[in-house]
């Protein structure tokens, strides 16, 4: 592989939201179902449950599940904002918003009303095979993008798979520029590997913030997993110097913060010691550093 593909390779989270019954399982199991798909059970303790990830010749598409969506719709909605949802929907690339094509209403209008305007959405309006007449789409979509600034609109049929290439292409867009996070063929049996990425972002993102773009990227080097010791070597990929300063914080304090929160939630869940060494690195030199792209495994 060239520097040039390489740094084209994109990888990033997706989030799928939508009232109940809108289509999201059905849409997810259709965007990740006849590839190469994954979920991972454990995923599920996690704040970012992970749902399934796609990967093909230049993009990583991450799934991940916003819980109080999903499971907790009601609870959610009448709460407050609840701050898991939150911290995973702004810690998301791009977020799908899936309506049904004939219907909005005030559950669409709540769960909407819940979506970060900061991170990009994009308007799914599901179930197109129902309208008979597609004109009738226009002014329901009009309507419906009229009370966001979202970043594309995209009628599918996730049921007749009608659109889905076009709105991978859309999500595409949305996902940085990135090597991939989670190697596509062993992730089922190394999702302890996969989970230790998913920990250090969590903490990152707790303990910086919104001060930090959503550019960076947790990457693991290396994971040896023995009986009695789990070895762990990340890199967080950060665009700027400065942002390398925020995570590191004033003498090393917050990432020291960060690395033994990321090891004790990984202790707890994978019932062994761990180290862990984090180290921050500014992303626009692993493009051309040959040394560094074979550490992300491209020889
Ligand atoms: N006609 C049609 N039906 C669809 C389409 N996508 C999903 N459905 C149907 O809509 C119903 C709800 O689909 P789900 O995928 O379970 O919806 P969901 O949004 O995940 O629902 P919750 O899990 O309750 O949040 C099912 O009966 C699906 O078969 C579509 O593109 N066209």
């Amino acid at each position: 592989m060239t520097d040039q593909e390489n740094s084209h390779f994109r990888s990033g989270y997706i989030a799928i939201v939508g009232r109940p019954n809108v289509g999201k399982s059905t849409l997810m199991n259709e965007l990740i179902g006849a590839k190469v798909s994954i979920t991972s059970r454990k995923a599920q303790t996690t704040r970012h449950r992970i749902m399934g990830i796609q990967t093909d010749e230049d993009t990583q598409f991450i799934y991940i599940d916003t819980p109080g969506f999903q499971t907790r719709y009601n609870n959610a909605l009448n709460k407050t904002l609840n701050k898991t949802v939150t911290n995973t929907l702004t810690s998301a690339d791009v977020i799908l918003f899936v309506v049904d094509a004939d219907v909005f209403g005030q559950a669409d209008q709540q769960v909407l009303d819940l979506i970060p305007k900061k991170v990009p959405t994009i308007l799914v309006i599901n179930k197109t095979d129902k309208v008979k007449d597609k004109k009738d789409l226009m002014p329901f979509a009009e309507k419906v993008s009229a009370l966001r600034d979202f970043a594309a609109i995209v009628p599918v049929s996730a049921r007749q798979r009608f659109q889905l290439d076009r709105l991978e292409n859309e999500i595409r867009h949305f996902l940085p520029e990135n090597p991939p996070m989670f190697d596509p063929e062993d992730v089922t049996d190394r999702s302890e590997r996969f989970m230790a990425a998913e920990i250090i972002r969590e903490k990152i993102f707790r303990y910086t913030g919104d001060e930090l773009p959503y550019t960076s990227t947790v990457v693991i080097e290396q994971f040896e997993r023995k009986e009695k010791i789990c070895r762990v070597f990340a890199a967080v990929l950060v665009e700027r110097d400065a942002h390398k300063a925020m995570i590191i914080g004033h003498k090393g304090e917050k990432l020291k913060e960060i690395s033994t929160e990321a090891r004790l939630d990984m202790e707890k869940m994978f019932g062994v010691p761990v180290y862990l060494e984090i180290w921050v690195k500014v992303k626009s030199g692993w493009a051309d550093n040959e040394a560094g792209l074979r550490a992300y495994g491209y020889d």
